[in-house]
């Protein structure tokens, strides 16, 4: 072998100890059942912390292929809601389906994200000495014993998909540079990249665009809108002239329920969302 080869194939070795538990890769299937509603469905969930009730009597109902903004004041319950859906923090009581057919609240987070619910979180988490196309090998659907399917050649199929994963993300010309020398935006967009390759049917993505400039913020609304449609997409953002670029359906989360639910032009204008989280000043929110 010759020695880039190998040691790429050790650098791949010491991330794939079979002892390592990576959240992200767990593979997807798809067989929830949208045919008769939402992809996502929550119902009277309610949760509380040592007497505090973080989540009260929550209604969210997300179609198949939809973008959705979920938007509120800090505490408003928004993370807390994001930990349910994904089997981190258990209700007290309510309902919490994926499709018609898997009731989130008998699964652990695994097999949470097994069935295709991905999540990122506000911080970018790529492994910096990696290249990017690693890390997309890295996070490939289709066999949850990471270290077998990086050993593993891959097949046609997967490079393919890698190759569209970094189309999709514009990362095609950083493909064989080190995730740690990236801007901030571009790790974003390789987080993003690699929950794709699981080919999730649900993304939750908390607060994508903190900490990026205004190119790479408009680059992320471009990427998670065209996202939508071919999976459904919950972002969680406080900057709401980001929400406005991207938003179809907003939802205003206050104390842990939905205080209100429309366009970004409805909630925009509501006098309770004005005075619980817009004040004055949307972008300031
Ligand atoms: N594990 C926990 N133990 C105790 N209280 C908690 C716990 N998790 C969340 N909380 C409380 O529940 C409330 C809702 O928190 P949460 O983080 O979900 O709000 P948020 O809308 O995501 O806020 P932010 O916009 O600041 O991220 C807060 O008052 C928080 O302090």
């Amino acid at each position: 072998m010759n020695p880039i080869a190998s040691g790429r194939l050790e650098r791949l070795r010491e991330f794939a100890r079979p002892d390592r538990v990576f959240d992200f890769m767990a593979p997807a299937q798809s067989p929830v059942d949208v045919r008769h509603g939402p992809i996502l469905y929550l119902e009277d969930v309610s949760v509380s912390f040592d007497g505090f009730q973080a989540i009260h009597r929550l209604n969210l109902t997300i179609d198949d292929g939809e973008l959705r903004c979920i938007i509120g004041p800090n505490g408003a319950g928004k993370t807390t809601m994001m930990d349910i859906i994904t089997g981190k923090t258990r209700p007290d009581s309510g309902q919490v389906w994926f499709g018609s057919r898997h009731n989130l609240l008998t699964l652990d987070e695994p097999q949470i994200a097994n069935l295709g619910i991905g999540r990122k979180f506000q911080k970018p988490t790529v492994f910096e000495a990696l290249d990017v196309t690693e890390n997309l090998e890295l996070a490939m659907a289709g066999d949850r014993r990471i270290w077998k399917t990086l050993l593993a050649r891959l097949d046609h199929e997967g490079q393919a998909r890698i190759d569209e994963v970094l189309e999709t993300t514009g990362l095609t010309a950083q493909r064989h540079r080190p995730a740690g020398v990236l801007s901030h935006g571009q790790k974003q967009w390789l987080e993003i990249g690699m929950l794709l390759m699981q080919r999730p049917r649900l993304l939750l993505v908390d607060e994508p665009v903190a900490g990026m400039t205004e190119p790479e913020m408009h680059r992320t609304a471009d990427l998670l809108t065209r996202l939508a449609g071919q999976q459904s997409v919950v972002v969680v953002e406080h900057d709401m002239g980001f929400v406005r670029s991207i938003a179809r359906r907003v939802t205003v989360l206050h104390q842990g329920s939905v205080l209100a639910e429309g366009s970004m032009d409805e909630v925009a204008g509501d006098p309770r969302v004005i005075e619980v989280y817009l004040g004055g000043d949307e972008e300031t929110a």
